[in-house]
């Protein structure tokens, strides 16, 4: 798995690396010359290569990039637009880089390939001169006439963290080479178009650090006992649909189903019991009544309440799930506390953006801006676990830490998804028994993916703009680990 760091973590690795004995130089010297070697390996010693070099670390990194691609007898300029790097640890390469005959010059012409060096972690967006502005300016004409961008940790001008001061400019690259760990702003809406492709370096460090990008295999998730009974695989009670909305829960059910749970037992309105009947025969349908959903609710081994769900009842029968040891699912309509009762069992929520910024009293740019710090915000505080969808999907864990799932087809924004992944994660959380070696965030990590990855294969076959949430049912069973 691969981490994805803040700022301060960034920083916090550094200094580990430093106490352990493991100087930044060191660090430095792995980082510019993986770099070197992956440009060796797509372009050729004719082609005409720029490094721009700030005057941090990052500068520090383009001086060892240029060097290694120097000494295999490649055409480099490397361009100092602010004068030589100040830090120790980026001098010290400067100095070695000398040797090998690389020094600051100024630019001339056009470059095939320009190496962004500039800034990185440690840029500082409330000083955009005019400097920083007229060299983002050329670079960009240098990109309009074919020059490829590759940025070195993170595209020049991008915040780090998050995006609430963003001024919208910054370099964007058509690769970047993410040092050690991803940073957060790679998967935040406004910043993710600048990174380009993002290319892992290994620097060598140990994982460290609380959230990480989710790319394991699904493949457990997609083990069966061949002695198993129905009961092996638990029984699941969802509660939704009303008489305007009756679909969500029909599409929730058949996710359940095709997700694995033994038993399914759905508490609806009349009008989405017939559709059961038709499109999800296997279920076994429920009156949604306080009665019906009192005397089932303690045989059932998870709970999901909330798509589709318009009822004045709402509030008593998460009152009413919650007090029973299980697993319980909040979604949509369900969305309404503002407290959770300690409990052993988990609690999961899976709000859309959009409602999470009104669980949180923000616009839904506020959460968008900070989407890691809102997510482990809420999960710390309330001691659930959050699933936050958006064009990403980030699971945050009531420890601050949490997966982040990137990559889905951009077919699921559409409604009818969400409903879809409800009746996944909370059939998954059915058959608990079955997947005891997992833990339970994890189950919800590899059941989001299940998801992501039957998404990218329907867009195989289907347009993004025509996929509906009935063909990622359809393609749940065809995935493969
Ligand atoms: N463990 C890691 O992740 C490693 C990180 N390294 C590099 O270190 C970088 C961080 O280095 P630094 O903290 O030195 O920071 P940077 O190199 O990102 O930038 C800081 C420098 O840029 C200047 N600056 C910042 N904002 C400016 C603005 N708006 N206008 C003009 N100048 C501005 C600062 O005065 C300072 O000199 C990372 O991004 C990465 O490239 C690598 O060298 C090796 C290992
Ligand atoms: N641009 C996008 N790329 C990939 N996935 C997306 C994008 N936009 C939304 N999604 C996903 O689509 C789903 C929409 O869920 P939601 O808004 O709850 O739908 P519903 O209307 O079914 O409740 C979520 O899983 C979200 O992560
Ligand atoms: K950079």
């Amino acid at each position: 798995m691969e981490m994805i760091y803040d700022t301060h973590e960034a920083r916090q690795i550094d200094e580990w690396a430093k106490t352990s004995g493991l100087p930044l130089e060191v660090l430095m010297e792995r980082a510019g010359s993986e770099i070197a070697k992956q440009i060796k390996e797509h372009h050729d010693a004719d082609e005409r290569i720029l490094i721009v070099c700030g005057t941090g670390n990052n500068g520090g990194d383009g001086y060892v990039i240029g060097r290694e691609l120097i000494r295999d007898g490649y055409d480099i300029t490397l361009h100092a637009p602010f004068g030589e790097p100040k830090t120790a640890t980026a001098r010290l390469h400067t100095r070695y880089a000398e040797k090998f005959g690389l020094v600051a010059e100024g630019i001339c012409g056009q470059y095939d390939v320009i190496v962004d060096a500039v800034f990185g972690t440690g840029f500082d967006g409330a000083r955009f001169t005019k400097s920083v502005t007229d060299l983002f300016a050329w670079v960009q004409e240098q990109q309009q006439q074919g020059a490829r961008l590759y940025a070195v940790d993170i595209p020049s001008g991008i915040p780090t963290d998050q995006t609430s001061d963003f001024s919208g400019k910054g370099l964007k690259a058509d690769a970047t080479f993410c040092l050690h760990a991803f940073k957060r702003s790679a998967f935040l809406v406004k910043t993710a178009p600048f990174f380009g492709q993002l290319k892992k370096i290994d620097l060598g460090l140990p994982a460290f650090g609380g959230w990480s990008l989710y790319d394991e295999s699904i493949e457990p998730l997609l083990t069966r006992n061949p002695y198993g009974h129905k009961g092996t695989y638990g029984t699941g009670l969802l509660i939704g649909g009303s008489e305007t909305m009756p679909g969500s829960i029909q599409l929730a059910t058949r996710a359940a189903l095709r997700t694995g749970i033994g038993k399914l037992q759905v508490a609806t309105v009349p009008s989405a019991q017939l559709g059961l009947i038709i499109n999800a025969p296997e279920a076994m349908i429920l009156d949604q009544t306080t009665e019906t959903i009192q005397g089932i609710v303690t045989q059932v081994d998870v709970a999901g309440i909330g798509p589709g769900l318009s009822s004045e009842f709402t509030s008593e029968w998460i009152d009413l799930l919650l007090r029973q040891d299980i697993p319980v699912v909040l979604d949509a309509s369900a969305l309404i506390r503002d407290s959770y009762p300690e409990r052993q069992a988990a609690i999961v929520v899976t709000p859309h953006i959009g409602e999470f910024a009104r669980m949180t009293n923000q616009t839904v740019a506020e959460v968008q801006d900070d989407l890691f710090e809102q997510a482990s915000a809420y999960a710390m505080l309330h001691q659930v676990i959050v699933v936050l969808k958006s064009h990403v999907i980030l699971i945050a864990k009531p420890d601050g830490g949490g997966y982040v799932i990137a990559g889905a087809s951009s077919g699921l924004a559409k409604g009818g998804s969400g409903d879809t992944l409800f009746g996944l994660i909370t059939s998954l959380l059915g058959q608990r028994k079955h997947y005891q070696h997992l833990s339970i965030e994890r189950l919800i990590a590899m059941g989001v993916s299940w998801y992501a990855q039957a998404s990218k294969q329907v867009e195989q076959r289907m347009h993004p703009s025509s996929i509906v949430a009935t063909d990622l049912i359809e393609q749940l069973g065809k995935v493969e680990g």
